[in-house]
């Protein structure tokens, strides 16, 4: 067996058969200097349930293959044509390594069921390899490896974990929130799951187990930037509702735009502006541990904690599709100031917004309330009247029959905040500014892929719902509920969809709440856009880069 899911720490590891006995075959070259740049650093070793092997190092990877197999000239993976299963031979990059530990004296074995067994000091390097069934899905994966020496096995894991320090990339101090009371109530349960690959990873964890909500925003709220800036990023163990509470901590254009609300940027103090942010390594991570979890397979493509910990671990990054959704009123009466939200799968009105605040009286039922909840609001067959107007691209023209509509009324207002929005400095070299000429960086005049004189294609009518994805396989999911097993739910004549980089919303009726990667928030009028470019704030720089467009849909 060369890989289990076995996370017991190193002093209880499972030695699963035989181990690795290093001889002094090659003495001399445990002497070389070591060089990370070019080095090929090799010496025998015992390895763990297959006997004697010679681990080789180079820049980017470990290697070892069995003293037997090199001596004999022979493929140790086969025999008389019968292909065998060993860890004798084996390739490991850094960039799957997450920790070499040293284990001290102890009992290697030669071979995984019968051999000998050797007493000698020992060390324990842990990766990540793929689900051999589940290819997205990540599992950890460690191997012993034993020599008489134990200054050699300190060398080789002090090396180890030299390489892996000088990964910028990983994260090294990270603040954790705990939703204990999400999807089935397991969020704690989930977090004790990967806790340890954490400690064994070395990566420290502030932990914070929320005793209500807005507990993690208020949190994220009022700490310093000196504080925040000693963290690597946040993550949240919980559902897309409580990664939207932490992602929405600050509202990112107001902060740019701040002469929108009070003129000046009144919470920025003289120790805000020291220890002010960027921060180039600051992320936003996600262990899913919710009733939906969408944002996670979207992103990873399982739902499966580990596979989560451990990407956040070796410091992998995806760019998270983001849209921005600016409240601006929020009951038909009132007049408000606009507010962002930030949405990282889905915003959607009507049906979505009916079972959302359904749903949020059967929160002790877990995630089978969505069941019970859409069951109930769509026997009551409502509809909703409300006007969408967005923005015409190439692809859409095609589409005919519907009202063309010019930048007028309170859209002049989306596009004043919209202009506000390109003294936002882009740093993403994003595909966006690169296609700009001359573009170097320092303004991005095209943060929105539209001009003012674009044209407004408007649908006014009794909706059953409105919605708007960033990520197809998320509208997908939701529409197929609705669709035949086999169909294509964007076929339906009852469903018009659009790919639009910007639309808004205005509601007809008294109903004004929408559902926002899973939670409430009320808005009479409402306008959207992906958010294309990164985004500097007071408080951080976000990676709000990828789309261009949103998926709309309105169900008739
Ligand atoms: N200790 C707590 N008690 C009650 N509610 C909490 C607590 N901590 C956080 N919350 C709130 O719970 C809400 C939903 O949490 P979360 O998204 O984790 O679970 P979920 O709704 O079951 O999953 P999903 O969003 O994937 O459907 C969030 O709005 C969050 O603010």
């Amino acid at each position: 067996m060369l890989f289990g899911n076995d996370c017991a720490p190193p002093c209880s590891a499972k030695i699963l058969g035989g181990f690795i006995i290093i001889t002094e075959r090659t003495p001399n070259q445990e002497n070389v200097p070591f060089n990370y740049q070019d080095s090929i650093f090799s010496s025998n070793k015992f390895l763990d349930g297959d006997g004697e092997v010679i681990l080789t190092q180079t820049n980017d990877r470990l290697s070892w293959k069995s003293v037997e197999s090199v001596l004999n000239g022979q493929d140790p993976s086969s025999c008389f044509g019968i292909e065998l299963v060993s860890k004798s031979e084996a390739t490991l990059c850094y960039s799957d390594v997450y920790s070499a530990e040293f284990i001290d004296w102890g009992l290697v074995h030669e071979a995984a069921f019968l051999g000998q067994s050797f007493e000698m000091y020992r060390f324990t390097i842990r990766g990540v390899q793929k689900s051999k069934t589940q290819p997205s899905v990540l599992v950890p994966s460690f191997y012993t490896f034993g020599h008489k020496d134990s200054q050699t096995c300190q060398m080789w894991v002090n090396r180890i974990n030299d390489l892996l320090n000088m990964d910028a990339e990983r994260p090294k101090n990270l603040l954790v929130f705990v939703n204990p009371k999400s999807g089935k109530g397991l969020g704690c349960k989930v977090w004790e799951t990967v806790a340890l690959t954490f400690c064994q990873a070395k990566v420290k964890t502030k932990v914070t187990v929320t005793e209500r909500a807005g507990q993690a925003l208020d949190i994220m709220s009022s700490i310093t930037n000196r504080e925040l800036r000693s963290y690597d990023g946040v993550v949240a163990v919980g559902g897309d509702g409580f990664f939207n509470e932490i992602l929405n901590d600050e509202s990112p254009l107001l902060n740019q735009s701040t002469n929108l609300r009070t003129g000046e940027d009144s919470c920025q103090t003289a120790e805000d502006l020291d220890f002010s942010f960027p921060n180039e390594k600051f992320r936003f991570g996600l262990i899913p541990a919710g009733s939906t979890d969408a944002i996670v397979i979207c992103t990873t493509g399982a739902r499966d904690a580990m596979t989560s910990a451990l990407q956040i671990i070796l410091g992998k990054a995806v760019c998270l599709d983001i849209a921005q959704v600016v409240r601006w009123k929020k009951t038909s009466k009132s007049k408000d100031e606009p507010s962002v939200r930030y949405a990282a799968s889905f915003a959607g009105y009507g049906f979505y917004g009916d079972v959302i605040t359904e749903s949020e009286k059967y929160r002790w039922m877990g995630p089978k309330r969505y069941d019970y909840a859409g069951t109930k609001v769509f026997l009551r067959h409502r509809s909703y009247e409300a006007e969408v107007a967005y923005v015409e691209v190439e692809s859409e023209k095609k589409n005919v029959g519907l009202e063309k509509e010019s930048s007028a009324g309170w859209t002049k207002e989306l596009w004043s905040l919209l202009k506000k929005s390109e003294r936002v400095a882009c740093r993403a070299n994003c595909n966006i500014c690169k296609t700009k000429a001359g573009h170097t960086s320092a303004k991005c005049p095209s943060l929105q892929p539209y001009s003012k004189d674009s044209r407004w294609l408007k649908s006014k009518g009794n909706f059953l719902s409105v919605g708007a994805a960033t990520a197809l396989v998320h509208v997908m999911c939701h529409l197929l509920h609705l669709a035949k097993k086999d169909g294509n739910p964007l076929d339906f004549e009852f469903v018009e969809h659009h790919k639009t980089p910007a639309f808004t919303f205005t509601s007809f009726g008294k109903e004004s709440i929408w559902n926002v990667d899973g939670e409430l928030f009320q808005a009479h009028q409402l306008s959207a856009q992906p958010t294309s470019c990164l985004e500097v704030t007071k408080r951080g720089r976000r990676e709000l880069v990828a789309i261009r467009k949103l998926l709309i849909f309105l169900i008739n």
